[in-house]
């Protein structure tokens, strides 16, 4: 069965959060189960396209509005990621370092997802389904079911995974002209709360949504930016699936990143030297529980509380708890974080940027990892901590319900709590401090996370049994 995935991130030729993760894993599970997965996604002018060789295999020029646009679609040579990868550059337009964050952010993820349709279209393709991911490909189902431009792919099933419901890439009606040719009559498909709303689109035009997660699919009615209603709406259509993690990246034995490689056998013996390393890094004392925190610092990861929160603990436990914060984002939680550091200088260290590396040695060192999330579609930090021994501490909200389990509960072993306040999370802190001392339970939870499975193999299999029930049988 031969498969686009469309996404404007992809590990590891650029990352920015999850969404790079998945789409550089899932087609490659995809295909290990006999699929013909492909990628495509827009060209970044990044380390990975300087350090690979590509063949151009086909170039056009199209409109966007009134501009036309001269597009190349390259393709990796090698196919080393498991799967083939297809970069549309345009230049001027798509060809530029960065991910997001332009002023003109809107035109090239338009032009990305038109380049992908004409390409396919023009060079006489009729792949079995197109899998788009997040708002920048949302506009796809529409186009191909209500563009004349586009009929011959007209019968081709779309299904669009939403990794966050939060965004959405909406637009006013004044830019409907950069669209190609649509069947007039049919805009209300394009459209949410008086404006064009790619992600409202691909959830009413597509055969089949997805969420990241089971409970997700759930919150989106209740949590979603503005479209609870459509999610009620079209819930016949959705479907829950939570995401794997890419053990050959993830796996403490042979990770290049991680310093001293351990296994299940060796884990206790491998993490406090991992976690020795980090605290002479940081200036922090190894002897101490570390708690981390990894990823965006912004208000639906609640980093916000994180100052609050950390300052309570510390002065609670006085000397005896370490943090560790790794991530980038909101000005004021950045500027909050580093004061905490310059405040408690033994207690707390703060690394703002984003270091694919560290990131890796963290997991692999810290004894807790924090996710106080305000929203988390399924959450792929709890994986790789629990993949490394590193027990989550997590607020119970979408797919971090659906994969930790309170180590107070049957088979558990994580922590859990159910408020973004810096009362429940400093009372988590205390009953992972508590955990700390107790050495043997430790030992057997770390044993307990690292035997289980969360990989691909097994969401990969949901996926590709869902795109069975869209594809007609010969
Ligand atoms: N400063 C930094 N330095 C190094 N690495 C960093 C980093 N900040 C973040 N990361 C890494 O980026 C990834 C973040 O993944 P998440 O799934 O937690 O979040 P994100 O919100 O981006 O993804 C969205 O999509 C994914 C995929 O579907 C969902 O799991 C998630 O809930 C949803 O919000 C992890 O691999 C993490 O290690």
């Amino acid at each position: 069965m031969r498969i686009y995935h469309l996404s404007a991130e992809c590990y590891p030729i650029a990352k920015v959060g999850g969404l790079a993760d998945v789409v550089g894993a899932l087609p490659k599970y995809q295909n290990q189960a006999g699929q013909n997965a492909a990628v495509v996604m827009p060209f970044y002018n990044r380390k990975f396209v300087h350090e690979n060789t590509f063949d151009m295999v086909f170039q056009g020029t199209t409109l966007l509005g009134t501009r036309r646009i001269y597009f190349e679609i390259l393709k990796e040579t090698t196919d080393k990621l498991g799967f083939e990868l297809f970069m549309i550059k345009i230049p001027g337009l798509l060809d530029r370092e960065n991910v997001y964050s332009y002023p003109d952010e809107k035109d090239q993820f338009l032009a990305f997802q038109i380049c992908f349709l004409d390409w396919i279209n023009w060079s006489g393709q009729t792949p079995d389904l197109v899998h788009c991911h997040d708002h920048h490909t949302g506009l796809v189902p529409f186009l191909m079911y209500h563009s004349s431009l586009y009929k011959r792919l007209a019968q081709i099933p779309t299904i669009f995974t939403i990794h966050n419901g939060q965004y959405h890439g909406a637009f006013g009606w004044d830019r409907l002209n950069l669209l190609p040719e649509i069947d007039f009559y049919k805009t209300g498909l394009l459209e949410w709360a008086g404006g064009i709303n790619p992600l409202a689109s691909a959830v009413k035009c597509s055969w089949r949504y997805t969420t990241v997660s089971p409970n997700y699919l759930h919150e989106l009615t209740i949590n979603s930016n503005g479209l609870e209603y459509l999610f009620y709406l079209e819930g016949r259509k959705g479907y829950g699936i939570i995401n794997g993690i890419d053990t050959d990246v993830w796996n403490s034995a042979t990770d290049p990143m991680v310093p001293a490689k351990y296994s299940l056998t060796t884990v206790a013996k491998g993490k406090q030297k991992n976690k020795e390393l980090l605290c002479s890094r940081f200036n922090l004392s190894a002897d101490k529980p570390l708690i981390v925190f990894i990823g965006r610092l912004v208000v639906e990861k609640g980093a916000d509380v994180l100052p609050d929160a950390i300052e309570r603990s510390i002065q609670q436990h006085g000397d005896n708890v370490n943090f560790l914060i790794l991530g980038t984002g909101d000005t004021e939680t950045e500027m909050a974080l580093q004061k905490l550091k310059d405040f408690h200088p033994g207690n707390c260290a703060v690394f703002i940027g984003y270091d694919e590396s560290l990131a890796h040695h963290i997991y692999a060192g810290a004894d807790f990892l924090l996710m106080p999330s305000r929203v988390e579609p399924c959450g792929l930090n709890q994986l790789y901590a629990i993949r490394y021994g590193t027990i989550p501490v997590v607020r119970s909200t979408g797919g971090l319900s659906d994969t930790v389990i309170d180590f107070g509960d049957e088979g558990g072993y994580g922590i859990r709590f159910n408020h973004v306040s810096v009362a429940d999370i400093t009372h988590s802190i205390n009953r992972a401090v508590e955990l700390y001392a107790d050495t043997k339970k430790m030992q057997q939870l770390r044993k307990h996370m690292m035997s289980l499975d969360f990989s691909w193999g097994r969401s990969a299999k949901e996926y590709n049994d869902l795109y069975e029930t869209l594809i007609p049988k010969l």
